[in-house]
């Protein structure tokens, strides 16, 4: 693997989910792979798990590892070309992303949406200059429009977690899980990299023959068909809850109307009540997650909740892409 930006970069979910879970069996098994190399982390914006999974991950292939808040404690980035550079921006993204790549074997970067110009969001333009101007592999950690690694842990999460129910009238073997990405509630208006990424990859493991998806969100609220081709959609969570054996509740902000909050009804908060209507379902969320206005407290806090195994599933992920790059570097 050379890169790792999308689902698009993964051959097959199956085989990638099994390497993980080699992995996670035996995590110190690949110390002389890493021997040497350095990965960079790169960060936009903030972050608490992937920056610690994604570091941990390295640290157990036996890498060295380097993080930069380039946000923050970086020279004020220009991305443009063309520009006199006579104003706030200090250093062009050519000379520092071309820099970082002879400091490292591997770069991870973070760069969120900006939400105020669709059509810019979607060209990945800050993201595709740090990929073309560092010249070595990258690894998403979120960038405008997906997070792959997110989505990776998810499928992981729910492989792992499955226990099928036997149907002897279905013969040897078991049904498939139906997961249901449910929209939820939020003040703010949030990016659709995670919802996105996880459309992406679920529809990919349902033609896999993992899975059965459904997204459910109010009007309005559509994901770009770019990422949900072959998904169930509809406006009616209650319905999308029936036989549900995971949900993954995300909020994110309207493509259609881009960057703007949109009045919404109610009971769309996945509680307890609306568990009922499920088969048990267990409750995923990729965190941060607001208690109470995304997610009850008594789901996050119940016996339902995947939340925190999900995260921990992060590390795993993280590494397993980590070691299919190291694998093919020269
Ligand atoms: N990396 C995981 C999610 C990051 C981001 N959440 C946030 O920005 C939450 C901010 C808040 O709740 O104020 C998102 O939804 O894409
Ligand atoms: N889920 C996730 O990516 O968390 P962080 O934003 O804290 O890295």
């Amino acid at each position: 693997m050379n890169k790792f930006t999308s689902v698009h970069d993964v051959p097959n979910i199956k085989q990638f989910v099994t390497d993980a879970l080699a992995l996670k069996a035996n995590p110190y098994a690949n110390q002389d792979l890493g021997k040497n190399k350095t990965l960079g982390l790169v960060f936009m914006n903030p972050s608490l798990r992937t920056r610690l999974s994604t570091q941990k991950a390295a640290l157990n292939l036996g890498m060295n590892v380097m993080v930069m808040n380039l946000d923050k404690e970086g020279w004020a980035l220009e991305t443009q070309d063309g520009v006199v550079m006579n104003g706030s921006t200090v250093e062009h993204i050519r000379e520092a992303a071309a820099v970082m790549g002879e400091y490292c074997d591997i770069l991870g970067l973070r760069s969120f949406p900006k939400l105020n110009n669709r059509e810019e969001d979607y060209s990945e333009d800050f993201f595709n200059k740090f990929v073309k101007y560092c010249g070595i592999p990258v690894i998403s950690l979120e960038s405008a429009t997906r997070h792959p690694l997110q989505s990776f842990a998810d499928i992981l999460t729910i492989h792992e977690t499955w226990k099928p129910i036997p149907n002897p009238s279905q013969g040897e073997g078991s049904r498939r899980p139906k997961v249901v990405l449910a929209w939820a509630p939020h003040i703010k208006a949030l990016p659709q990299a995670v919802p996105n990424s996880f459309a992406e990859w679920m529809c990919k493991a349902q033609v896999e023959g993992m899975i059965d998806f459904t997204i459910a969100q109010p009007n309005g609220y559509e994901l770009s068909e770019d990422f949900t081709a072959g998904a169930q959609i509809t406006h009616n969570l209650d319905e999308a809850l029936v036989g549900a054996d995971y949900i993954y509740v995300k909020n994110w902000s309207s493509y259609a109307e881009y960057g703007k909050v949109l009045t919404y009804p109610d009971g769309w908060m996945m509680n307890n009540e609306k568990l009922k209507l499920t088969n048990n379902a267990k409750v995923m969320h990729c965190l941060p997650v607001r208690r109470d206005l995304e997610l009850s407290s008594e789901i996050l806090d119940g016996p339902n909740s995947l939340v925190i195994h999900q995260a921990g599933n992060r590390l795993w992920a993280a590494q397993a892409v980590i070691k299919a790059i190291l694998e093919d570097l020269k």
